[in-house]
């Protein structure tokens, strides 16, 4: 049963944004799908300065507020500052020095404010949950940040820890989604902190309210486990080379290869072959060495000449191939539009080459520009095709997937009315 509120858990909205008016529409709409409390969120803070902890107590008086300014020094100065503006609770960094908190523990006791301790980045998050609450705060959060989550960090094994050792409310937050939240609140969490998973949706009312609904029957969540290799094809697959390309600062597009039909997705691990004009053994070979589920990414370098057509198509079809790139020309375009295997190319031809046997499989080559090695994740849609590093490839598509979660409120917002530089707030943000 929650500390906080004994008759359910507390769902704390995280509204890491960066305007004020978007942030109260969307913490609006979060309270309608049943979110409790309120969250400025540090960059919504960063960019708005105290006054949109006013504007937020103006519009929601009766609301708890929180201010995540994640405080390292200055503990009494900044909460004073929280509290004055409206804030209930005030969020500082557990790693700060002791000094730190205890200062701003003691500036919380006389502006009649909370404290809540992050334990982002902790060292030692476990012993650390025990000092801070020996210090005096009134709140943990058990907290794997936006970047950590991006390589694969999450919060939940440490909180489980954290509950048993503290007696203060312990809160989580780290990439929280109806699946998960319920996960944390079964083992123990008394306030799930949601930021992305709510505040980017283009439902943000159905997305809180999901999320209301998990917490409130956490038995009835179903939690299923998949790979690494699962988790990213799903994303990739959810998500577009343009949100790739966001992710990764505009970098990874193959350059001058497009897809010879429209409306086909493609996500796979690299098989790359090194070819030389119109030779095609080594592609056609490589079909071969393919896997389920693996891109033949050829370099051939010529556009007069084909190393790929429909009998290589059929049989990458037969053995589970998800696709095919090629820096190069492609030929029986007709049939591999039957065939339905998306394909993407430099362009298409007629003459088809010789099997001379030159050239080389699973070795690093450069193909649209870009290098490519083995086991790199190609994703492949209408606006071209993307390689993503393997090292990095976790990362980048949860990236991705922030990217692509930002756009679809956007687009909501476009929907309602707004143009884009309006949503953007184009002029605002313009270099100075
Ligand atoms: O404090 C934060 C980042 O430092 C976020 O508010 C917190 O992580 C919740 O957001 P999300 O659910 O997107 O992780």
């Amino acid at each position: 049963m929650s500390k906080v509120d004994p008759t359910k858990p507390i769902i704390q909205v995280a509204l890491d944004l960066l305007e004020t008016d978007r942030a109260i529409q969307i913490a609006k709409e979060s309270l309608e799908g049943g979110a409790d409390w309120l969250e400025a969120g540090t960059p919504l803070i960063k960019s708005e300065g105290m006054d949109v902890i006013r504007k937020l107590r103006d519009a929601f008086p009766e609301k708890t507020i929180i201010a995540d300014m994640k405080i390292t020094d200055t503990g009494a100065m900044e909460v004073e500052m929280g509290a004055k503006a409206g804030a209930d609770i005030i969020v500082v960094l557990a790693s700060a020095d002791d000094s730190t908190i205890l200062e701003s523990v003691r500036a919380a006791r006389k502006y009649g404010v909370k404290i809540m301790a992050d334990l982002i980045s902790a060292n030692d998050p476990v012993s650390r949950s025990m000092e801070v609450e020996k210090l005096g705060v009134d709140y943990i959060n058990v907290h794997a940040g936006i970047d950590q989550q991006m390589e694969g960090q999450d919060s939940l094994s440490i909180m489980k820890e954290v509950v048993r050792k503290v007696n203060i409310p312990v809160a989580i937050a780290g990439g929280l989604d109806a699946a998960s939240c319920a996960e944390a609140v079964n083992a123990g969490a008394d306030v799930v902190i949601v930021g992305g998973n709510i505040v980017r949706s283009s439902n943000v009312t159905a997305s809180a309210k999901a999320i209301r609904e998990s917490v409130d029957s956490p038995s009835t969540v179903q939690i299923t486990k998949i790979s690494k290799d699962e988790e990213i094809r799903a994303i990739l697959e959810s998500v577009s080379t343009s949100n790739i390309s966001d992710a990764m600062h505009r970098k990874g597009a193959m350059q001058d290869i497009f897809p010879m039909f429209e409306g086909e997705k493609m996500v796979g691990t690299a098989v790359t072959v090194q070819t030389f004009k119109g030779d095609w053994a080594k592609a056609v070979e490589a079909i071969d060495e393919a896997k389920q589920g693996d891109v033949i990414v050829i370099y051939n370098g010529s556009r007069h000449v084909a190393p790929w057509g429909g009998l290589a198509t059929l049989s990458c079809l037969n053995k589970g191939v998800a696709g095919v790139v090629i820096d190069g020309a492609v030929r029986d375009i007709d049939e591999i539009r039957k065939i339905g295997l998306p394909v993407f190319a430099t362009c298409h031809v007629p003459n088809a080459g010789e099997p001379k046997g030159f050239g080389e499989i699973n070795s690093e080559i450069v193909c649209g520009n870009q290098t490519v090695n083995p086991g790199d994740y190609i994703v492949g849609d209408d606006s071209g095709v993307v390689v993503i590093p393997k090292e990095r490839a976790y990362e980048i598509a949860r990236r991705a997937k922030e990217v692509e979660k930002t756009e679809q409120r956007l687009f909501e917002e476009i929907r309602r009315g707004a143009t884009l530089s309006e949503v953007m707030k184009l002029k605002k943000w313009e270099k100075h």
